[in-house]
C-alpha cells in the first residue's frame, strides 16, 4: 500500500511570500526583523510602556525591545523580567547600609527610609504588573480591593527610581540558562502526563494500520462522521475493511505544518498517558524509515497476524517479524508488547494464541528482550476487541488480562538523561511556524533546551538562537529529552539545517567521527565489507574495517578475538570507517548497517 508517503501540499504563492523580505530578515538589529515581527515589536513596546510608564531611565526602549525579542513578544513575561531587573537593582541598594544619624536623622535620609517602606515591594509591583498586562484587575498584595492598580504600579516604579538618576542605563544582560530546566522538569513531572513514543512493527499486512486506526478512533481522536465517510468510500471500492487504516492518512496529511518526527506520527491520549505512534510500514523498502522510528521509540507494539499460515509467513527467514523485533531491540527498545491480532478470524482460539506466544517468547528472549519486558495481548484491530475496550462478553472466555491500551499505560518510558548536553536529530526543517521563522522538529534524545539558547547543527558549524519552543504543539519555554519538539530559530538560514543533522548547544557540540568502534548485533553473516551506515534518517556509505571480537550475549564477555567471520545472531565489536565526510555520531549513537538492501546489523557506537 502506498499510504505511507507523507505528501506535504505546497502552495507556491505562500512559498514565494515566505521569501519576501528574507534578505533583511536575517540582517542586524531592527533591520533584521520581518515586517510582521516589527509590527509585533512596536505593539509590544507600546503595551510594556503602558504598564511601566516611561520615567525609569534604565528601562530604555532598547532594553525593552531586547527583552521582548528574548521572550518572543510575550508582553507579560517581558514586564515581569524588566520589573524584576529594576527590583533587583533596588533590593541591592537597600542592602547597602544606610547609616542615619543616631539622634537626628537628616531630612534626606528620613525621606529615603520612608520611601523604601511606603511603596509596594518589587514583588508586589511584578504581581500587579502581571495582572495589569493580562487586563485583570486583581489587587496586589497588601492593597485594598478596588484600588487603582495602574496607579499602584506607577507609584512602585517611581519609588524604585530612588537614586536611579545617578545610575548609567545599562543594557540588559539576559542571562543564558536563566531557567534551571532540570529543577523545573522535576517540579512539573507530577502534573504532566508522561509522553511515550511507540513504534508499531510487524510483517506486511499484519494489520498495523488497522490497529493504529482503531486506537485513534476508539480513543476519540477521530470522530464518528469521518469514520463513516471512510467506510462509505472504502465500500465503494469493495474494501470496506480499509476504512480504519485510512484514518492514518487523514491525520497524517492534515497535520497543520506537516511536522514529521522522521516518519508519520499520530498521537492519542488516555487517562494515564500521552502516546505518539510512529508509523513503521512493513515493506522491506521502508526498513530505513522503520529504523528512524525505532531509534526514537520508548517501546514497540509488534503486530502478529494470527490467521492460518500468516503468523508462519511473517516468522520465517524472509518475513519481517523477526527482523523488526531484532532491529528495535538493537536500537535500545527494551519493552515490547505483542498484539496477537486478527484473532477474530480464528474464533478467538486459545490454542492458537498459546502457540504463537510460546514461539514468540522463545525468539524474543534470544533477541535480547527480558521476559519481564514482553507481554502478549489477544486482539482484533478490525473489531476493536481488547484494543481500547474489553472484548464483548465471553468473546475471549479464557482471557482476563489487560487490553492493549492498558498494557501501554503500564509500559513506562525509560528515564531519559535530561541533564546531559543537548542532542536532537533534525527530523524536519520548514517555515510556517509563528510569523514565518525557520523551524526544525525532532525528538530530544538527550539533555534539554530553553528559549534563548544558542545551538549549532552538526556536522555544520552554523549557530542559531532558539526563539521559541513548542512541545507537542504547545508553546513552552523549555523542553527535555523525550519531548517531541519544534524549535523556532533565528539567525540561521534554512539551507544550513538538514534532516539528520544533530542539534547541540553551541558550547557543547558533538564532534563528528570518521572512524569508530561499534557494538552490534549481526542479522546476517559479516566480514570486512562495504556497508551503508544509517543513523535515523541520515545514511552514508562506509566499510567494516576490522572484526574486533565476538561477545557473549548473556554477560558481554569476549568469546573470540579477531574472528574471521561474524555469524548471524552474534553480538560483536567491529571497527567502521566512513567513506565520505565525518558523520555526526558519538558514543551511544544508535546505528544500523545495511548492505544490498538488507539490514545486516544494528547497534551502538562505543
Ligand atoms: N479479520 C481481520 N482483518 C484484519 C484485522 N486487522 C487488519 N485486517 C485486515 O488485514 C488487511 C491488512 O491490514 P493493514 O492494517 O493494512 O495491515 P498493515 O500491517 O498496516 O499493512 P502494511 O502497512 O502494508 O504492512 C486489511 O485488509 C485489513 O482490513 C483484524 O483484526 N481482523
Amino acid at each position: 500500500m502506498s499510504r505511507h508517503k507523507i505528501v506535504r501540499t505546497m502552495n507556491l504563492a505562500d512559498e514565494l511570500d515566505d521569501f519576501d523580505g528574507e534578505d533583511d530578515y536575517y540582517g542586524e538589529e531592527d533591520e533584521g526583523m520581518s515586517p510582521a515581527d516589527k509590527a509585533r515589536m512596536a505593539d509590544g513596546l507600546k503595551r510594556v510602556r503602558e504598564v511601566i510608564g516611561s520615567d525609569v531611565p534604565s528601562l530604555t526602549d532598547e532594553k525593552i525591545e531586547e527583552t521582548l525579542w528574548y521572550y518572543y513578544f510575550d508582553v507579560e513575561r517581558s514586564i515581569t523580567y524588566l520589573l524584576n531587573q529594576v527590583g533587583a537593582t533596588e533590593k541591592k541598594k537597600q542592602k547597602k547600609p544606610v547609616v542615619p544619624e543616631p539622634k537626628a536623622p537628616t531630612q534626606k535620609a528620613a525621606i529615603k527610609a520612608k520611601q523604601a517602606f511606603d511603596v509596594p515591594s518589587p514583588d508586589d509591583v511584578v504581581i500587579a504588573a502581571q495582572s495589569q498586562s493580562k487586563g485583570i484587575s486583581k489587587s496586589s498584595k497588601g492593597e485594598k480591593a478596588g484600588s487603582n492598580t495602574t496607579a499602584s504600579i506607577q507609584k512602585g516604579v517611581e519609588a524604585l527610581k530612588v537614586g536611579d538618576t545617578a545610575e548609567k542605563p545599562t543594557l540588559p544582560k539576559i542571562p543564558r540558562n536563566k531557567i534551571d530546566v532540570v529543577a523545573e522538569y522535576e517540579k512539573s513531572k507530577s502534573k504532566r502526563k508522561e509522553n511515550a513514543n511507540l513504534v508499531v512493527i510487524g510483517h506486511v499486512d499484519a494489520g498495523k494500520s488497522t490497529l493504529m486506526g482503531r486506537l485513534l478512533y476508539d480513543s476519540g481522536v477521530v470522530d464518528e462522521r469521518t469514520i463513516q465517510k471512510y467506510k462509505q468510500e472504502a465500500e465503494k471500492i469493495g474494501k470496506s475493511s480499509f476504512a480504519l487504516a485510512w484514518v492514518l492518512d487523514q491525520t497524517g496529511e492534515e497535520r497543520a505544518r506537516g511536522v514529521t518526527i522522521d516518519i508519520a506520527v499520530n498521537a492519542f491520549e488516555t487517562e494515564r498517558g500521552r502516546f505518539t505512534i510512529l508509523d513503521a510500514p512493513g515493506h522491506r523498502d521502508f526498513i530505513p524509515n522503520m529504523i528512524a522510528g525505532a531509534a526514537q521509540a520508548d517501546f514497540a507494539v509488534l503486530v502478529i497476524d494470527s490467521s492460518p499460515g500468516e503468523f508462519e509467513a511473517g516468522f520465517n527467514v524472509r518475513g519481517q517479524t523477526k527482523e523488526h523485533a531484532l532491529l528495535v531491540r538493537s536500537m535500545g527498545v527494551q519493552r515490547i508488547i505483542v498484539a496477537v491480532n486478527k484473532l477474530d478470524l480464528m474464533h478467538w482460539d486459545q490454542d492458537r494464541f498459546d502457540e504463537i506466544k510460546q514461539q514468540m517468547s522463545q525468539f524474543l528472549t534470544t533477541a535480547g528482550f527480558q521476559p519481564k519486558n514482553v507481554s502478549f495481548v489477544p486482539c482484533s484491530g478490525l473489531t476493536g476487541d481488547n484494543i481500547v475496550r474489553k472484548p464483548a462478553d465471553g468473546l475471549i472466555s479464557w482471557y482476563s488480562g489487560p487490553t492493549l491500551v492498558e498494557e501501554l499505560e503500564t509500559a513506562k518510558p525509560v528515564i531519559k538523561a535530561i541533564e546531559k548536553p543537548l542532542r536532537m536529530t533534525i527530523a524536519d526543517v520548514y517555515r510556517g511556524g509563528v510569523i514565518n521563522p525557520v523551524t526544525i522538529s525532532g525528538r530530544i534524545e538527550v539533555g534539554n533546551v530553553q528559549v534563548g539558547d544558542t545551538i549549532v547543527a552538526i556536522p555544520g558549524d552554523e549557530k542559531a538562537i532558539v526563539k521559541g519552543i513548542e512541545v507537542d504543539n504547545q508553546t513552552a519555554e523549555w523542553a527535555v529529552a523525550g519531548n517531541n519538539v519544534q524549535l523556532h530559530l533565528a539567525n540561521i538560514e534554512m539551507e544550513h539545517l538538514k534532516i539528520g543533522d544533530v542539534i547541540c548547544q553551541a558550547d557543547n557540540p558533538l564532534v563528528p567521527l570518521k572512524e569508530f568502534e561499534a557494538k552490534i548485533l549481526a542479522f546476517e553473516g559479516l566480514t570486512p565489507m562495504m556497508i551503508d551506515i544509517h543513523r535515523g534518517r541520515l545514511n552514508a556509505s562506509g566499510r567494516i574495517t576490522k572484526l574486533v571480537a565476538t561477545l557473549d550475549k548473556g554477560n558481554g564477555s569476549v568469546t573470540k578475538k579477531k574472528p574471521r567471520h561474524i555469524g548471524p545472531g552474534s553480538l560483536a565489536v567491529v571497527n567502521i570507517a566512513v567513506t565520505g565526510a565525518p558523520l555526526p555520531l558519538e558514543k551511544g549513537s544508535k546505528i544500523v548497517l545495511r548492505a544490498d538492501g538488507l539490514t545486516v546489523a544494528a547497534g551502538v557506537v562505543e
